[in-house]
């Protein structure tokens, strides 16, 4: 489809190419007309929630906490914007692609291991050091940017220290629904 302002998202984004898709969210490279930057658009569907109050706070908070967050290695949340259907979260571009593919291709050294490493711990200490615990850490939340320097992404569905019960436990879902739901589809097989 030819640019226009008329399909400007927002009057500021323009849509480009579809990235790959969460089980709520689509992501699609875009670029901000103002000043021709790249950028990455997670659109959600709010059809998709189904009105389901739980998914609502999730997302209420991967906003809160994606805003809290400052760190050379987390993907940036620049804004959110919502229409009366979707909701819009505009982040930073990671150019290249998910640690998953590097490591299914099998490219790795032991350097670049220990680097990729690194810059993990430091991205998760420095989450912890703001009361944010990522629990769905996976090698598709990885990301690669140009350089090849890892970028943590997908912030859905971390519970915050303020969430710990008496217990000492966390009662948040842990992991994304996705998995949740094939592990207890599984465990019902059984
Ligand atoms: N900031 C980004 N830059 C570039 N690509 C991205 C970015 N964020 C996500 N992607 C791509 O879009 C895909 C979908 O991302 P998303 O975070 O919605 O879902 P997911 O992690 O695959 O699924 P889910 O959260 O539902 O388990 C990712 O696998 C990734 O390849």
């Amino acid at each position: 489809m030819a640019f226009t302002m008329e399909n400007a998202l927002f009057n500021k984004y323009e849509l480009e190419r579809l990235l790959g898709c969460g089980v709520f969210a689509k992501v699609y490279h875009a670029r901000d007309i103002r000043d021709g930057q790249s950028i990455a658009i997670k659109v959600i569907n709010k059809k998709r929630l189904n009105n389901n109050v739980n998914l609502m706070e999730n997302i209420k908070r991967e906003i809160s906490i994606m805003h809290r967050l400052n760190h050379l290695h987390i993907v940036k949340l620049f804004e959110v914007l919502a229409t009366k259907i979707k909701i819009y979260f505009v982040i930073e571009f990671v150019k290249g692609g998910e640690l998953f593919a590097k490591v299914a291709k099998g490219q790795f050294g032991e350097d670049l291991s220990r680097k990729h490493f690194q810059q993990l711990i430091s991205a998760l200490s420095y989450c912890h050091s703001c009361s944010v615990y990522h629990r769905s850490l996976k090698l598709k939340n990885l990301l690669l940017d140009e350089n090849g320097d890892l970028k943590v992404s997908d912030f859905g569905f971390l519970p915050v220290t303020e969430q710990i019960y008496p217990d000492g436990l966390l009662h948040t879902l842990c992991g994304t629904l996705e998995s949740t739901n094939r592990i207890l589809s599984s465990k019902m097989k059984k």
